[in-house]
């Protein structure tokens, strides 16, 4: 939002009779905000009631008022403001509601089922708009603004069967939510949605051609998969659930093989669809399973853990495991859009929440060094996390935030290089020892930690060659340390590891290549083959 202009913190719009003022109270109660509505106001303001206005000015005199009115409020109150149901017909009324839009505002079309909303418009009566037969006039109008609302409106409720409160809720939810759009060339435009309650949004981004749903998830996350189980249900689709083994041993061949079984006895075809629900091990192998039944279906990932939130889930690298090493098998297959529910994080355990850490301070040392800024001053509370806690507390924001931006940069890297041929590969930083730990401490090392002490090794790289000064090598050990993880590494040899990073998918024929910093956070180069003897003594570095 712009300084100095205050905004309100929702505006809601909608057919008459659709509850925005009844929702719209509801919501203001709910976040503790004041409430205007802008019918009651006009009428304060002209001193009469709208249908005795209309008797005596017509339609376009106050219209005029309405605009007026409106455009006042939107540089003016900070609550939950609800417009008359013609308001965004009004062209003026369209452009300040859009530069709302622009500086962050949200514009809610609550959108009623029509036969709930014609009979409570028809129940009050005193409506202008619906004189004569009231059910014709606003099937009429509907037809009219429908399209319009959706145009002008950047966050669509369907409150159908919902009572206000319910509704509310949802509402509420959703004006807190974050949305990260993801295009480029090769990619079917997409959306990660991050907020409580964005899985709500499921059966609006798997689509009406979808019949049977495979939900694939893992046991920990069962009351989540519970959840999106009966929001598919309710959205009309046919699911089919499919538990897979935890965290890494369910990134295997036999594990997809089993899904394969099950897909083919279950009768998926190209028009059913995949919802992975869980850590990134899941969405890696929800991913896979959509790249590959029948080269291809849609799919939609919903991560529960900070890093699949972050990384994982987003930017359609999809895979699994082998004998040969890490990620080594999979596809590049984009989803059909991420739904982070912020909800979900109440059941992580502080741990795995730290691990999600590593791949957030790794975007911040790779483009966004905000990021750095927001881990520095929240270290020790990020460092804390507890998720019974966590929800409506100071810090659900922040990591929101981080979040929001962390997604960002592996959205500007997947945006602008799907396939991985240059700029994506930043986004490898600190993976290429990472990913031999894990190997080789036979995954019982978490993913993010790994890469958090794999960031330190190539921070020692990059100074051992010159790229970067001590005091940089020095700040990437104090920051993640501050955050709980792991700077240093003693499992194996550095033979084993060298062995395992020649197998790194940035790696040409023999030679080794990395991503390091140049300078400065921000600022990332390709390393080809660099000296054997720097590679060696920035592993004894980690070492301790
Ligand atoms: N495809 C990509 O671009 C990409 C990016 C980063 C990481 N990854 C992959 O992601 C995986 C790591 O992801 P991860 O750190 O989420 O690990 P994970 O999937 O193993 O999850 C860690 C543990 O947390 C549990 N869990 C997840 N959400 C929970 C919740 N809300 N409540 C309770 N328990 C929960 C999981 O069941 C698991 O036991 C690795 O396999 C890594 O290779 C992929
Ligand atoms: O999306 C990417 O590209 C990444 O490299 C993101 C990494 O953080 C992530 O860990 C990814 O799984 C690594 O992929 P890999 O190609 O090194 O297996």
């Amino acid at each position: 939002m712009r300084r100095g202009i205050i905004r309100p913190k929702a505006v809601i719009i909608g057919m008459m009779g659709a509850g925005k003022t009844r929702v719209g109270k509801e919501v203001a109660h709910l976040m503790h905000l004041s409430f205007a509505d802008a019918d009651i106001e006009i009428e304060r303001e002209v001193g009469m009631k709208i249908p005795a206005y209309f008797e005596r000015y017509g339609e376009p005199a106050f219209r005029e008022v309405e605009a007026d009115l409106i455009a006042d409020y939107l540089e003016d109150f900070d609550g939950i403001f609800s417009l008359g149901g013609g308001a965004p017909m009004t062209p003026s009324t369209q452009d300040a509601l859009a530069d709302y839009i622009a500086d962050g505002g949200r514009v809610v079309y609550l959108d009623a089922d029509p036969h709930e909303a014609m009979e409570r418009a028809n129940r009050g009566g005193g409506r202008p708009m619906l004189n004569g037969d009231a059910n014709a006039r606003w099937r009429k109008l509907y037809k009219q603004r429908d399209p319009v609302f959706r145009e002008v409106a950047n966050v669509h409720v369907r409150t159908r069967r919902q009572t206000p409160q319910m509704a509310a809720r949802k509402v509420m939810d959703m004006i807190g939510e974050r949305t990260v759009h993801v295009t480029g060339s090769g990619i079917e435009p997409y959306d990660v949605v991050i907020g409580e309650g964005a899985m709500n949004h499921l059966a609006d981004v798997l689509g009406d051609k979808v019949a049977k749903v495979a939900l694939i998830h893992t046991q920990p996350v069962q009351r989540h998969s519970d959840r999106a189980r009966t929001l598919l249900r309710q959205g009309g689709y046919d699911v089919v659930d499919i538990v897979v083994p935890d965290a890494e041993a369910g990134k295997t061949v036999d594990v997809a093989n089993g899904v394969w079984t099950r897909l083919g006895d279950e009768g998926f075809t190209r028009s059913d669809a995949i919802v992975g629900v869980g850590g990134g091990a899941a969405t890696d192998l929800a991913g896979f399973i959509a790249a590959t039944w029948m080269r291809g279906i849609r799919y939609v990932n919903c991560p529960t853990s900070l890093l699949a939130m972050v990384d994982a889930s987003t930017g359609g690298k999809t895979g699994i495991n082998t004998e040969a090493g890490k990620n080594l098998v999979g596809s590049f297959y984009t989803p059909a859009g991420v739904l982070a529910d912020t909800k979900t994080l109440a059941s992580l355990p502080n741990d795995i929440f730290i691990e999600g850490l590593g791949e957030v301070a790794k975007s911040g040392f790779i483009e966004d060094t905000e990021i750095l800024r927001i881990l520095e001053e929240h270290a020790d509370e990020l460092r804390a996390f507890d998720g019974a806690t966590f929800l409506g507390s100071g810090l659900e924001d922040v990591v929101g935030e981080l979040i929001e931006r962390t997604v960002t940069v592996k959205v500007h890297h997947v945006s602008a290089d799907l396939k991985e041929k240059g700029k994506r590969e930043f986004l490898n930083y600190g993976h290429t020892l990472g990913h031999a730990i894990e190997k080789l401490e036979h995954f019982r090392w978490r993913h993010g930690n790994a890469v958090a002490v794999g960031c330190v090794y190539a921070a020692e790289l990059a100074h051992r060659l010159g790229y970067i000064d001590q005091e940089l090598v020095d700040y990437h050990r104090a920051l993640l340390s501050s955050l709980g993880l792991p700077i240093s590494w003693n499992g194996g040899s550095f033979d084993d590891v060298l062995a395992l990073m020649h197998k790194d998918k940035k790696a040409r024929g023999n030679k080794l290549r990395f991503v390091v910093l140049d300078g400065t956070p921000g600022h990332m180069i390709h390393l080809e083959d660099p000296p054997a003897d720097a590679v060696r003594e920035a592993f004894r570095r980690i070492q301790h």
